[in-house]
């Protein structure tokens, strides 16, 4: 399991593209819209790691909520794991919530599931795994 990517919550996706280019010296890389999720992402490589800038596409997206309500920030952190399904009926195993009874398609052509904040002192967390083809 290893850190995948910090997801941070922005108000206007242009703008913190401008600023991230500028903060990390780099371009962004990709550019994403995940329907499901109701959110717009630009990504940046760290190493091996990545920064996922999300946007909200739609007023009830999560994203516009954690914006209305905490203001732009760190939303989630993202491990990869190899085996989601095997990691997430371990995980409710072992008591947390997990946020839906399936993965679903993440951006970056990975499988993505999350768990809950206030089982993980406060923070989102989001598994993901890298889907074939
Ligand atoms: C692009 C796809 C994918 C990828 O490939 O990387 C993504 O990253 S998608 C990212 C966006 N999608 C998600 O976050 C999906 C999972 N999240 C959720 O289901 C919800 O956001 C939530 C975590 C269940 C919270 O929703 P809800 O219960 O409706 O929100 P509330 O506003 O009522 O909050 C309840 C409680 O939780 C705290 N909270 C909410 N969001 C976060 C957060 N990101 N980090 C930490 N804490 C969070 C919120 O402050 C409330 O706390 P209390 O006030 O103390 O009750
Ligand atoms: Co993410």
């Amino acid at each position: 399991m290893h850190i995948d990517h910090i997801g941070i919550a922005v108000e206007d996706l242009e703008s913190a593209v401008e600023t991230y280019e500028k903060l990390l010296d780099g371009q962004c890389y990709k550019r994403e819209v995940v329907e499901d999720q109701q959110v717009e992402t630009a990504f940046f490589k760290t190493g091996q790691s990545k920064v996922e800038l999300l946007g909200a596409t739609a007023p009830d997206s999560v994203i516009a909520k954690y914006v209305a309500q905490k203001g732009q920030g760190m939303h989630h952190v993202a491990f990869e794991v190899d085996d989601i399904h095997a990691e997430l009926d371990r995980l409710r195993e072992e008591g947390f919530t997990v946020l839906s009874e399936e993965p679903s398609r993440g951006a970056d052509n990975k499988l993505v599931a999350f768990v809950h904040p206030k089982d993980n002192c406060g923070v989102l967390v989001e598994l993901c795994q890298e889907q074939d083809g």
